[in-house]
């Protein structure tokens, strides 16, 4: 099958800093890719490279064959993908419906913006909680208005920015059956998340970087055994960070 998503040789450097160096991976339709990595490693640079929040030093981003580098996020979004926001950055004087119609205004009227984000929070089992203020919420449904809204915009590729951050281990399972019943419609997503117990059981790949480079990539299975990233990554602090989150 042919990628939905290819990066060329992504690079993006801040002054003498090589935050992501010649990253090159592809992404198919329906396919799960964990990007993972120590701190500071440029997981959160590719990202924002990858949507156009960060400009390329080099390097290009195709979506579905569309050169989608050198677009502004909204652009980029217009023609399908987009990412999530760390610890849901949502408009907190607005309610959950209101805060997802926001994404939908994207590509429709005020109108369709509210039937399409009351159709995204029916899907995500969030109608209940539509009209209350984001305030009021708990984590897991922070975490899924977050999910909401991106899939507001009518995503291909979704960008999931550590969604699971502050959730329990079954508040988890709850958001990683969502990101799986979503897969199984064909949406394809690339995430970040801390919680190695989140991204072994979820991706179908993982890109592992460090220092701003593709070190290894593979199955979950494939990956943990692989002694550069034990190296790079297991053997320095992924355990306590797992705890930390946990
Ligand atoms: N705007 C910026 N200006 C200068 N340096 C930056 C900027 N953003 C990130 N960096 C640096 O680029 C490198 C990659 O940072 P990035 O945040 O992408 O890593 P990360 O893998 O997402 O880290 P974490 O897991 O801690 O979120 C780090 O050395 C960081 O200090």
């Amino acid at each position: 099958m042919n990628a939905l998503l290819q990066a060329d040789a992504i690079a993006v450097t801040f002054g003498g800093l090589k935050a992501v160096d010649g990253v090159s991976f592809t992404l198919k339709a329906g396919e799960i890719i964990g990007l993972i990595g120590p701190n500071g490693a440029g997981k959160t640079t590719l990202f924002n490279a990858l949507v156009g929040l960060q400009p390329l030093t080099s390097g290009k981003v195709v979506l579905d064959g569309d050169t989608v580098s050198g677009l502004k996020p909204h652009k980029v979004a217009a023609k399908g993908m987009t990412k999530t926001f760390q610890n849901a950055a949502l408009f907190p004087d607005m309610s959950v419906v209101e805060n997802v119609m926001t994404a939908a205004l994207l590509r429709h009227d005020l109108a369709g913006a509210r039937m399409r984000a009351e159709q995204v929070l029916d899907k995500l089992g969030l109608s209940p909680i539509a009209e209350a203020d984001v305030a009021d919420l708990t984590f897991p449904q922070k975490a899924l208005v977050e999910m909401a809204r991106a899939l507001a915009t009518e995503p291909r590729v979704l960008l999931l920015d550590e969604v699971m951050a502050a959730l329990t281990p079954n508040e988890m399972d709850e958001v990683m059956d969502v990101i799986r019943a979503l897969k199984a419609e064909g949406l394809s997503f690339l995430v970040v998340e801390h919680h190695m117990r989140a991204i072994m059981a979820l991706c179908d790949r993982l890109l592992v970087v460090n220092f701003g480079r593709l070190i290894a990539q593979g199955t979950p299975a494939e990956v943990a055994a692989n002694p550069a990233v034990i190296e790079a990554y297991l053997g320095h602090g992924a355990a306590g960070k797992e705890a930390a989150h946990g």
